[in-house]
């Protein structure tokens, strides 16, 4: 279960753009929030994958408060999240090659052994391979760019999946194949969703169930 807990975080300890939400989802649930561009969501997200510490508040990851955040986050609780953005050109390392992108996590904990075959099986689950995974991000479209990135979020297999505005900027066709790699990896892992955005119609197909930030935070 992710739980979290009266949060309130923001950019300005005087001004917080979160106030006071409060979210549960529970193992394996698949939870869409929407909600009006700049009304928090992408905040909330990032504190629910340890990514943004918040003013107060509380988040824990199946039963465990979390310990810290970004960096200072112990690994096993950091590992525990794969996040996708919306905007893939803004989480990708422009020097990479879509490979070593795809790769980066497991370096990062350390894992060589068996790492390049790791890599390779999670861009064939997306839909990559061969000499697209040679090229740099200025060389592939955001489609595939954002294959990549989802390729990389699932190489630790994390337990829990935050995808904020994950397609919001690709064709109907490439946000259908990578909402498909997302459920495939769920029905197979267990692991639990948050999807952020915007499209009604794709969240409430694509989730358990979907929650209004107004709901959230108590706002008519
Ligand atoms: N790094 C930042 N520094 C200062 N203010 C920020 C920062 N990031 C976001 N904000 C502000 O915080 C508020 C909430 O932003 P956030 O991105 O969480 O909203 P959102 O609901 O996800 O919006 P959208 O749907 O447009 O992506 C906005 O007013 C935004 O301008």
């Amino acid at each position: 279960m992710l739980e979290l807990d009266r949060i309130t975080a923001g950019y300005d300890r005087r001004a917080p753009v979160v106030r006071e939400v409060s979210l549960t989802i529970a193992a394996g649930e698949a939870v869409g929030l929407l909600g009006p561009s700049g009304c928090g969501k992408s905040t909330l997200a990032r504190v629910a994958a340890l990514l943004h510490r918040p003013d107060t508040g509380t988040v824990v990851i199946d039963g465990e408060p979390a310990r810290g955040w970004r960096h200072r986050a112990p690994r096993a609780q950091r590992t525990a999240f794969g996040v996708v953005f919306q905007q893939p050109r803004l989480s990708a390392d422009p020097r990479m090659r879509l490979a070593d992108l795809i790769a980066e996590p497991l370096r990062a904990t350390g894992r060589r052994t068996g790492a390049d075959a790791v890599a390779g099986e999670s861009a064939r689950r997306v839909g990559l391979s061969g000499e697209l995974l040679r090229r740099r991000p200025h060389e592939v479209s955001d489609g595939q760019l954002q294959r990549a990135c989802l390729a990389r979020a699932l190489i630790l297999r994390p337990r829990w999946l935050v995808c904020d505005e994950m397609t919001a900027m690709l064709d109907a066709s490439t946000t259908a194949a990578l909402v498909g790699v997302v459920e495939e990896y769920r029905a197979e892992t267990g692991a639990g969703l948050l999807a952020v955005g915007h499209d009604r119609t794709l969240l409430g197909r694509w989730c358990d169930r979907t929650v209004r930030w107004d709901d959230l935070t108590g706002t008519p």
